[in-house]
């Protein structure tokens, strides 16, 4: 320290002092060695190699302090060459503690004087173990961590302003690129377009600034101008220094998008056939609701063809079994009543004879509305026939069926509109009660209709009850219809004729003609009975053809015989008058048989003017311009109009037996033809009184002014053989009175 050659002692332990005090206050530990053994060293050294304090160092053999004597050696040789040159050797190397115990030291060492290495050396030793320990763990961590940067199965890179500044293997290799060639690249150059990278960095930009990682896919540019579609995850490198740059992790994703896309498209390919094949489950459905529902309408139509009228819209006969069983069932299990109305329209041929076909049905289509507006709802009103109907009525007795029939009577009288054509149409029933009268549809129904024949044979627009006894009638009448139809080609038929005779003169100036039938096996039939079955049947115009054919030609029999002037008169039914043809055809027999037309007369009832005024209007007119006469017979019995009567211009009133009968003993009756014949008086009509039997009936008649009488008095009804020609050629009228009428 001092050059000078004299040093005090205070100087000398001052110095000592100060070399104790440095080496006490510093951290690394000092020894001086000579001869490998250490003859001072510092309290640190001694607390490093695990002494408690430095003297407990001294005299220690430099190879105790290393772990073996053979690294002790080699150290020694290396820091003998050295520190031989006057240099510091520096080195690490292991030292064993005093408890055994391995530790990393940093070592220095230099000889005190080179020149005399003998004076020994000082060494400095810093304990480094915790220091090697960490190297050794960042190393280890550097290592992990470059194994897996190389290794990793992601692209990874830094970027620093935009610009790659390391990146690994796997991204090199997935641009294409070789190893470093992306070092310094701008991220601009690798994106596959600008538009992408500014997308990219804006977003980026965007999230890092608010301390966000950022993710996204983005397409990046391989080298080969092919395109990379990654996953990419940003991150700064140190959130509080942006500028250190950002590390990217980077996920190939071509092959899965690809395979997404191919997916998507599978999938969307899928779903578009599951569209189409929905689309046309869809139409397959829809057209196998429209079948179904073609189907059901076919069927209700079906149903309904099979189960209703379709004119009328009514229940028909099937219908009306089915609802009969039902109601007879129900009748029978609570012990209700039921009735059954067999309802027939009088004379409804004619509508259609004279009106066609379209009238008749309109008008069938209009009662079939007023007959459902009378009925109660439960009730069923069904059409069986052209102009027959049943009416079912569940819980209705005897009184209860009267008062429906009453109703259907009442409203029948409203006539019916039908172009201008106004008609009227009565019904005749027939009502049969359950369980008396039928215990199942078919009996009921048959008792219901007997009971409607015989309502018709009781004068029509009425009704009647089924009894037992009218059964065994129907059945005569079933016998009759069937027998009549051979009655004309059998020639079972016969004309009668009855006179008419003059009251004042006597003289007989025409006489009727009277069907009769006499069946081989049946007998006599009288027409009261076979007419009506006639009638009902249709066969009355094939019969009333015959009856006109042979009434004329037997006059004209009669007039070569010499009746020149007799006149014969021939009952027309209501449904021959209604026939189109019927002037024609009475031309055409009168023509045939060469008779005049004045000496036919034909009897009409009043009742073929109330269904149709008009037409029969029409038909007399006709009538008469070609010279045949008409009269009404049985007058007083219908509902002629006066009126009615001026317009027909009728020929002649025949006087109702019935009144006639019993003029003797009824004033009522002799009112009743004193009037008829005053009218028909001031009508400038003829009157015949029929059934004439007693002198005092014919001496009112003639007392009143009567013009003809036609009875048993003067004669039954007689076949065309002698005794009527005797009677004839007896009161025959003198040629000249036949002018007179
Ligand atoms: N559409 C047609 N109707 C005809 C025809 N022929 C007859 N008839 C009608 O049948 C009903 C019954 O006729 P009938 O049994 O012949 O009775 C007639 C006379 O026989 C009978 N009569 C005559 N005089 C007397 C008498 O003094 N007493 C008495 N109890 N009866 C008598 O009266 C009937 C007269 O008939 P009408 O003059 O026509 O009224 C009858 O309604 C006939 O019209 C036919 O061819 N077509």
């Amino acid at each position: 320290m001092h050059s000078s050659n004299t040093v005090s002692l205070d100087a000398i332990e001052r110095i000592l002092r100060e070399q104790h005090s440095l080496l006490g206050s510093t951290g690394l530990g000092i020894a001086f060695v000579r001869q490998q053994e250490i003859v001072s060293c510092n309290d640190r050294c001694a607390e490093i190699f695990g002494h408690g304090a430095a003297h407990e160092m001294l005299g220690r053999h430099g190879a105790s302090l290393h772990p073996d004597e053979k690294t002790f050696r080699r150290l020694r040789r290396r820091a003998r060459l050295h520190m031989a040159q006057g240099l510091t050797f520096r080195t690490e190397s292991q030292l064993r503690r005093h408890d055994g115990a391995l530790f990393w030291g940093g070592i220095t060492g230099r000889l005190i004087n080179p020149a005399a290495p003998g004076e020994g050396s000082i060494w400095t030793l810093d304990d480094i173990d915790e220091q090697r320990q960490a190297q050794a763990l960042l190393s280890t961590a550097l290592r992990e961590k470059q194994l897996l940067f190389d290794h990793a199965s992601v692209g990874i890179i830094f970027m620093r302003r935009g610009h790659l500044t390391r990146c690994n293997g796997h991204f090199e290799t997935m641009l294409g690129y070789g190893p470093g060639e992306l070092i310094g690249t701008s991220a601009r150059d690798w994106f596959a377009s600008t538009a992408e990278w500014e997308r990219i960095e804006e977003n980026f930009t965007r999230q890092l600034a608010v301390g966000l990682s950022s993710e996204g896919e983005m397409m990046l540019s391989r080298k080969d101008g092919g395109t990379v579609i990654c996953e990419v995850r940003c991150k700064l490198i140190d959130a509080n220094d942006p500028d250190q740059g950002t590390i990217w992790i980077t996920v190939d994703i071509t092959e899965r998008t690809q395979a997404q896309a191919a997916l998507a498209k599978v999938h969307e390919q899928l779903e578009q056939q599951v569209r189409d094949r929905t689309r046309e489950l869809s139409a397959t459905v829809e057209d196998l609701h429209r079948e179904m529902a073609d189907r059901k309408r076919d069927q209700d139509r079906i149903y309904w063809l099979a189960h209703y009228d379709p004119l009328t819209g009514l229940p028909n006969r099937t219908l009306l079994a089915d609802r009969s069983t039902q109601a007879i069932q129900l009748a029978r299990d609570n012990g209700t009543p039921l009735a059954a109305i067999f309802l027939d329209l009088d004379h409804f041929k004619h509508v259609n004879d004279s009106l066609g076909h379209r009238v008749g049905d309109t008008l069938l289509v209009q009662i079939a509305k007023r007959l459902r507006s009378v009925v109660r709802e439960k009730d069923t009103v069904s059409r069986i026939g052209g102009d027959e109907f049943v009416l079912l009525l569940p819980g209705a007795n005897a009184h209860g069926a009267a008062r429906v029939a009453d109703k259907l009577l009442e409203a029948s009288r409203q006539p019916y509109q039908i172009d201008h054509h106004e008609l009227t149409m009565a019904p005749s029933m027939g009502i049969a009660l359950y369980p008396q009268d039928g215990m199942d549809f078919d009996t009921l129904t048959q008792s219901a209709d007997v009971a409607m024949y015989h309502a018709k044979l009781d004068g029509r627009n009425t009704f009647r009850f089924f009894t037992p006894e009218m059964r065994a009638q129907s059945l005569r009448a079933l016998q009759l219809e069937n027998a009549l139809r051979r009655a004309l080609e059998r020639d079972e038929l016969q004309l009668h004729y009855q006179p008419q005779v003059r009251i004042r003169t006597g003289r007989v100036h025409s006489v009727e003609a009277l069907l009769r039938w006499n069946h081989p096996k049946l007998g006599p039939i009288s027409p009261a009975e076979f007419i009506p079955v006639a009638e009902d049947t249709g066969q009355i115009l094939q019969i009333g053809e015959w009856v006109l054919r042979n009434a004329v030609r037997q006059l004209k029999a009669w007039r070569l015989a010499g009746l020149t002037e007799l006149k014969v008169a021939v009952n027309l039914s209501a449904i021959q008058f209604h026939q189109p043809q019927l002037p024609d055809l009475v031309s055409q027999i009168l023509h045939a048989a060469a008779v005049p037309p004045d000496a036919l007369e034909l009897e009409l009832t009043e009742g073929v003017a109330v269904n149709d005024p008009r037409t029969a209007t029409e038909t007399m007119d006709q009538l008469r311009s070609r010279g045949v006469r008409l009269s009404i017979d049985d007058f007083g019995t219908g509902y002629s109009s006066l009126s009615q009567l001026k317009r027909f211009q009728i020929y002649k009133l025949k006087i109702d037996q019935s009144f006639v009968q019993d003029l003797d003993h009824d004033g009522n009756d002799r009112a009743i033809v004193s009037a008829i014949i005053r009218m028909a008086q001031a009508l400038g009509m003829q009157t015949t009184a029929e059934g004439v039997e007693t002198e005092a009936q014919l001496q009112f008649l003639r007392d009143m002014g009567c013009d003809e009488a036609q009875g048993y008095y003067f004669s039954r009804p007689l076949p065309p053989g002698d005794d009527l020609l005797q009677f004839l050629r007896s009161r025959q009228a003198p040629a000249f009175s036949s002018s007179r009428r």
